[in-house]
């Protein structure tokens, strides 16, 4: 929508947040590096409080890096846009509009005919595969359905990016799975970029095609792991394989002693 969509880029990123009462400031990002490329599915993994969602926060425009640049095809974020849409790990739904009210709501502020809007609402439920449930409000809908009509109205825009932030967290563990596989067939389909943040290891490799680890507090990236599961769709339960474990097991080791000193940095904090 806003010309070719050339990727993203964070170039020595780093971002502070006053502390009330010292004078000081508390760093929770600290020269962050990254390209991902456009189209590209990539995970962000690291301990609690290491800027993961500052991070998410900043590309989204919500916030702004203290230091460093942040690039989205070429040309530096300024602000919130519609070549990125935002999904929470709460759903942020509104009760009293039906799920297809919900898809619609986003694009009536931005002048979007009524007719293209209900064409377009329709289009994104029957993609998260909620066409039926389209008249129902929120409180008659499961979580996962909940988080779906959000993909859905994040996905109506037609954002060049997605950005994630634990959209699953709060799903029970069979949901979590099938809204995995149906997002990872939605991103086949309109190849969006995807940003995803999550605090599960399996997760992360089931989805990504990258792994970003993050240092504990302040956020570095200390390693970026490529995925490479060719038998994904072949096997009937790729995380049962052998080649799963060992990715698994290998961002397992880069976040161990992070969440260590996480915990270290935690104790410190309460007992100032
Ligand atoms: N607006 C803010 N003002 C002050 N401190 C903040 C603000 N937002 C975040 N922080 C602090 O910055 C650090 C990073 O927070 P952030 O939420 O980005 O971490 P996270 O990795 O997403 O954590 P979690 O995994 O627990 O969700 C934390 O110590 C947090 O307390």
């Amino acid at each position: 929508m806003s010309g070719v969509h050339s990727g993203i880029r964070f170039a020595d990123v780093g971002k502070t947040f006053p502390v009330r009462g010292s004078g000081g400031g508390l760093t929770a990002l600290a020269g962050i590096d990254l390209e991902i490329g456009a189209g590209e599915f990539a995970v962000i993994v690291g301990p609690s409080g290491c800027g993961k969602s500052t991070l998410l926060d900043l590309l989204g425009g919500l916030a702004e890096p203290d230091t460093g640049l942040i690039q989205l095809d070429g040309a530096p974020v300024r602000g919130p846009g519609r070549d990125r849409g935002i999904v929470f790990q709460q759903y942020a739904l509104l009760p009293w509009r039906t799920a297809r009210g919900n898809v619609e709501f986003g694009l009536e502020a931005t002048g979007v005919r009524r007719a293209d809007r209900a064409r377009r609402a329709r289009e994104y439920l029957d993609l998260v595969g909620l066409l039926e449930f389209a008249d129902r409000h929120p409180h008659e809908l499961s979580g996962g359905m909940k988080q779906r009509v959000a993909i859905a109205r994040s996905l109506a825009y037609d954002p060049d990016v997605l950005l994630m932030d634990e959209p699953f967290a709060a799903l029970d563990a069979q949901t979590r799975e099938s809204l995995q596989d149906e997002l990872l067939r939605i991103w086949r389909r309109t190849g969006k970029t995807v940003l995803f943040i999550t605090h599960s290891i399996d997760e992360a490799v089931y989805l990504g095609q990258r792994v970003v680890v993050l240092t504990s507090r302040p956020g570095r990236v200390k390693s970026v792991v490529d995925i490479d599961l060719p038998g994904r769709d072949d096997v009937a339960d790729v995380r049962s394989t052998g080649e799963f474990a060992r990715y698994r097991h290998a961002i397992w080791e880069l976040l161990h002693d992070e969440v260590a000193r996480a915990r270290e940095l935690e104790k410190e904090a309460v007992g100032a």
